[in-house]
């Protein structure tokens, strides 16, 4: 069953924060997102430029619109710019009683105010009150209660009295601006606490953090989850959308709430198609099994460089493709992490081209060298026995070694082949580079045909 989530929300031009964080968090979450805005902002990563907010009642206008269609499941509030709208959306919220997560924006990450002084207290009297969730930072915590928050304690200290004072059932007291290597969100929620935590990253990409967070809470209420799991979830959401965060503009990057979607769909294709292109190995088995070196070879294809990290993002062949009885065969069905070596070599070529995402090894011949050539196939050969020490001293540095050599010979962009002359005691080999591994399959058939 479709949910439907609203953000009372402002507008960020640079689509970092606000409803645009919201919206897409929405998304992600598979819940309907709807919008009530509430003031256009000039911003980017780095300064609000302008704000003007729209009125009152246009704002209850945008909400009942869709209030009488389609229903609210849950909400959220962010920038709210001015007393008289917050007094409007606490008594619309109040009226009809869908649950709100209320993220009290106070100041944005480059210090502009986002809400004008006189409206601090109509907030703390109006609309936590009607709020089931709030979701204060450090500075917002300490402004709502008059305390210094320097420690977890501190944070379940104010998180305790925002409920007992202003009647908000959950306080989350986000970490995010304490110190530590974990950032702690401490929840207040029916007499206890609790802490919800994650690695503190070292990241940028911090712009919208709030926004997405206090979004993903609500579409978890949207779809019935219990508060604590919504919040869960939300914390794990915001983790992988910092971690993954849109690196653009000269201040504090976008955070990523698509990642949370975007990299399981990414890691599906990326198996698809290497399914795909081992199907087309099999269907001239014979063909290739021509082109099976000694050490035998891998097929490989990395997701998004925007989302690849390590070898665990590189889907290959586990056990490789061997040459049996005259016929090549996958050792197994593809899987991530399958592969070190081939892995290690596309993550090499990415880093230098982001179109080189696949590469498959196969047997060195002159007579394939030549073939490549009449075809017209950009080469680069590279002479193993030319590598510098430190390069085999550190790991993954003669991958490194070898791709960059291979590369200056093509300017800057991937060869269609790498030739690997080898050394003593390492096959010479030919590595098919491409953009999918299907274009690999099609390449190495093209020089065996
Ligand atoms: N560097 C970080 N690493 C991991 N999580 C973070 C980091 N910064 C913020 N968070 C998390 O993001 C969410 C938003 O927190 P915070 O940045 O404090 O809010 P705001 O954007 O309102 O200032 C919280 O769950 C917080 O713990
Ligand atoms: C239009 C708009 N709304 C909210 C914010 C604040 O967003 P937040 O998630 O707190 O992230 P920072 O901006 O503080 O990084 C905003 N800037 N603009």
């Amino acid at each position: 069953m479709w949910r439907v989530a609203i953000t009372i929300a402002g507008l960020d031009s640079g689509g970092g924060a606000g409803i645009h964080a919201d919206i897409k968090t929405f998304a992600a979450m598979g819940v309907h997102g709807a919008t009530a805005l509430t003031c256009v902002t000039a911003q980017n990563t780095y300064e609000v430029r302008e704000a003007q907010c729209l009125s009152p009642q246009l704002v209850r206008a945008q909400i009942m619109a869709v209030w009488d269609d389609m229903g609210i499941d849950a909400g959220k509030t962010g920038m709210l710019g001015t007393r008289e709208i917050i007094e409007e959306v606490a008594s619309v919220v109040g009226k009809l009683g869908f649950p709100l997560v209320v993220d009290p924006v106070m100041v944005a990450k480059s210090g502009a105010p986002l809400i004008s002084e006189d409206a601090v207290d109509v907030l703390k009297r109006r609309l936590l009150p009607v709020a089931k969730v709030v979701t204060p930072n450090k500075p917002e915590a300490e402004k709502l209660t008059g305390m210094k928050i320097a420690s977890v304690n501190d944070a379940e200290k104010a998180a305790e009295f925002i409920h007992k004072e202003y009647g908000t059932e959950i306080v989350v007291v986000k970490g995010g601006h304490l110190e530590g290597g974990e950032a702690i969100d401490v929840v207040y929620y029916r007499g206890s606490f609790h802490k919800f935590s994650t690695p503190r990253l070292e990241s940028r990409a911090t712009h919208g953090t709030g926004c997405a967070f206090s979004a993903a809470i609500a579409a978890g209420l949207a779809k019935g989850l219990d508060p604590l799991e919504a919040i869960k979830t939300a914390k794990q959401f915001i983790y992988t959308a910092i971690k993954y965060g849109v690196a653009k503009g000269k201040g504090h990057w976008p955070v990523n709430p698509t990642a949370w979607v975007e990299i399981p769909a990414e890691r599906w294709r990326a198996y698809e198609e290497l399914r795909a292109a081992l199907e087309a190995i099999r269907k001239n088995a014979a063909l290739f099994a021509k082109a099976i070196p000694e050490v035998q070879s891998n097929l490989g294809y990395v997701i998004d460089p925007r989302y690849a990290v390590d070898v665990n993002d590189v889907v290959a062949v586990p056990g490789r493709i061997v040459n049996y009885m005259g016929e090549a065969r996958p050792s197994g069905p593809p899987a991530f992490g399958a592969s070190s070596h081939t892995a290690r070599k596309i993550l090499a070529l990415v880093g230098k081209d982001p179109n080189a995402r696949s590469a498959m090894n196969i047997k060195y011949s002159p007579e394939l060298v030549e073939r490549a050539r009449a075809l017209g196939y950009k080469i680069a050969v590279v002479d193993r026995r030319k590598e510098p020490e430190e390069a085999k001293k550190i790991e993954g540095g003669s991958m490194k070694w070898v791709v960059g050599e291979a590369l200056s010979q093509t300017g800057g962009t991937a060869p269609d082949i790498i030739v690997d002359l080898g050394d003593w005691g390492k096959e010479p080999q030919i590595t098919v580079v491409g953009r999918t591994p299907t274009e690999v399959v099609e390449k190495v058939l093209r020089l065996l045909s």
